[in-house]
């Protein structure tokens, strides 16, 4: 079936004439791109008009072009146009996450009922209507998808709602609870690739440059969003509540602000950076600081919201993962649609990994691409029952213990989506590695010597990839995209400890302490010559 016009159901009309397609402008990233935004190709870029110059002013200006009433917001105007704007037709329901092959099950519930589990316990997935979405090819939601992208239009300027359809396809715009997420910069990580790994086309997807500092305000934004809707169908829902180590709390918080919904966050006492800690206080949240690890929280919280009308906001919750897969198609995007070889994500609770596999998958389900990339999923070594489970030939699976780690945000050692990440590495063709702590601080700091700013946990994957690259796994023009997930302002403290070296039983490699030095002139020469002289100073 030829797809549909796309000028009466996209916000973003493609093309003053619906026929044919627009050509997509196809540059070869390889070659050209550096800082890669994404890119909206079905916008063809406007005639530039002469410059004025003040020796010129012009009396009348001529009046801004499409400024919506001065009364009405982006909201408002949303709402005016939804019946034209919103692609009809589409739907997703959960089912039991059922990787086993041929499920017969006929289980399902509606996004609007409040279940976490399968009828046997197990987890579940969000299905869409993959007939109604395939309804439209490949091209048709490229060109939909980069018609979205870097507009201020509700709520498609999220780099989460720009894939509606495919994420909550049945909300109204007017429930949704967004801080335009998403979007993150894919950083060409030149200097780190070449000067530390010999490779040309290494990539960082930049996920914690964002509304609370990591990815999961991808998630976020969807499940609090469901939520508002519960709450205006009256359902019994009091608050929301999560158990987190710092992250997933953060956002929570702040979502959950922004739509005037109570949030409840079960932290792990003394194991979060204060940071992180200061997020949800700030944002007004119940924090309760539990005296015991993140299993622990995450057992409580679990038994609390049977008891209580307090919606889970952990990955559990499988709407989570609809945002978080968003990061997946949005890397397909910015490299125009064309598919990195590898893609390396640090892993904890295990929700991110399969949203990554999903994302990939639907994109070629749906004909935006025709392979997904292999995944690496990276622990630290502290916290590594999905690594154990690997090396054990995917034999029975083992909870651990979790030790303390740098990696704080993944010191989780009962992860809750373990099938879900199993699931994705198969079929993925996939691998698991593990970083020790001296492994993923010299990591983070060679990562920061070369300009970035990454947390711990992203230290964790480029561990991953300098162990595939030193073992000739990952090959030197191997397109690779390490996911960083948080910012590394949320973990100065780490930064600290390793540049005074002030981490036993660490050698601290790469540290680049401050000089102490007097202060007069004489002082600040000597210091600086032999600064000029040393090493140090030749990059
Ligand atoms: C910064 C950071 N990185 C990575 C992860 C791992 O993600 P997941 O739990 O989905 O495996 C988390 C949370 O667990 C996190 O907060
Ligand atoms: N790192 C997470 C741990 C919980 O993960 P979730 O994805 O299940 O919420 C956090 O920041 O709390």
């Amino acid at each position: 079936m030829s797809p549909p016009s796309l000028l009466h159901s996209s916000p973003f009309p493609l093309h003053p004439n619906p026929t044919p397609t627009p050509t997509l402008t196809l540059h070869s990233p390889r070659s050209t791109l550096r800082f890669l935004p994404i890119k909206s190709s079905a916008s063809p870029e406007p005639t530039p008009t002469p410059l004025k110059t003040s020796a010129s002013p012009d009396p009348s200006p001529p009046p801004l072009k499409h400024r919506r009433p001065a009364d009405v917001n982006i909201r408002d105007e949303a709402r005016r146009h939804s019946s034209t704007h919103n692609l009809q037709g589409f739907s997703a329901k959960y089912v039991p996450f059922n990787p086993s092959p041929a499920p017969t099950s006929t289980e399902s519930y509606s996004l609007d009922e409040i279940v976490y589990r399968s009828r046997s316990g197990g987890l579940l997935d969000v299905q869409h209507d993959m007939d109604a979405l395939k309804r439209y090819d490949g091209e048709y939601w490229k060109n939909l998808f980069d018609s979205r992208v870097g507009k201020t239009t509700w709520p498609y300027g999220s780099g989460v709602w720009s894939k509606k359809e495919w994420v909550l396809p049945e909300i109204d715009g007017d429930d949704i609870i967004s801080a335009f997420e998403g979007n993150s910069n894919l950083f060409w990580a030149e200097r780190f690739g070449k000067h530390f790994l010999g490779m040309n086309d290494l990539w960082v997807k930049h996920c914690g440059i964002s509304h609370t500092g990591s990815f999961k305000d991808l998630g976020m934004t969807v499940l609090v969003s469901q939520v508002n809707r519960l709450r205006k169908m009256n359902r019994p829902v009091v608050g929301v509540g999560c158990a987190s180590t710092g992250d997933t709390s953060a956002a929570l918080s702040a979502y959950c602000a922004s739509a005037g919904i109570p949030s409840i966050v079960f932290l792990p006492a003394n194991r979060i950076s204060i940071a992180q800690l200061v997020q949800p206080i700030a944002n007004g949240a119940f924090v309760l600081s539990i005296d015991t690890d993140f299993d622990g929280c995450m057992q409580l919280i679990r038994e609390v919201t049977a008891e209580l009308p307090i919606y889970l906001a952990n990955s559990l919750n499988s709407l989570r993962l609809e945002g978080q897969k968003t990061a997946a198609i949005e890397i397909l995007q910015q490299f125009d649609w064309e598919v990195p070889d590898w893609v390396i994500v640090p892993g904890g609770n295990l929700g991110n990994i399969y949203a990554f596999y999903k994302g990939f998958h639907m994109c070629r389900e749906l004909g935006l691409v025709d392979r997904i990339p292999r995944l690496v999923c990276a622990q630290a070594a502290n916290a590594n029952p999905l690594y154990l489970h690997y090396k054990s030939g995917w034999k029975d699976f083992k909870a651990v213990k979790a030790n303390t780690t740098f990696a704080s945000a993944i010191q989780i050692g009962d992860p809750v989506s373990i099938d879900r990440a199993v699931f994705a590495l198969k079929n993925s063709n996939g691998i698991v590695e593990e970083a020790t702590e001296e492994e993923l601080m010299d990591a983070m700091a060679q990562a920061d010597s070369t300009g970035m700013f990454i947390c711990p946990h992203t230290g964790v994957a480029l561990t991953a990839l300098f162990k595939l690259r030193n073992s000739g796994v990952i090959g030197p023009t191997d397109r690779t995209v390490v996911v960083s997930t948080a910012h590394g302002l949320k973990f100065t403290q780490s930064k600290t400890d390793y540049h005074s070296k002030e981490i036993s039983d660490m050698a601290c490699r790469y540290a680049n302490p401050p000089v102490q030095v007097n202060a007069d002139f004489g002082s600040v020469m000597d210091v600086l010559k032999k600064y000029l002289l040393s090493k140090d100073s030749k990059i």
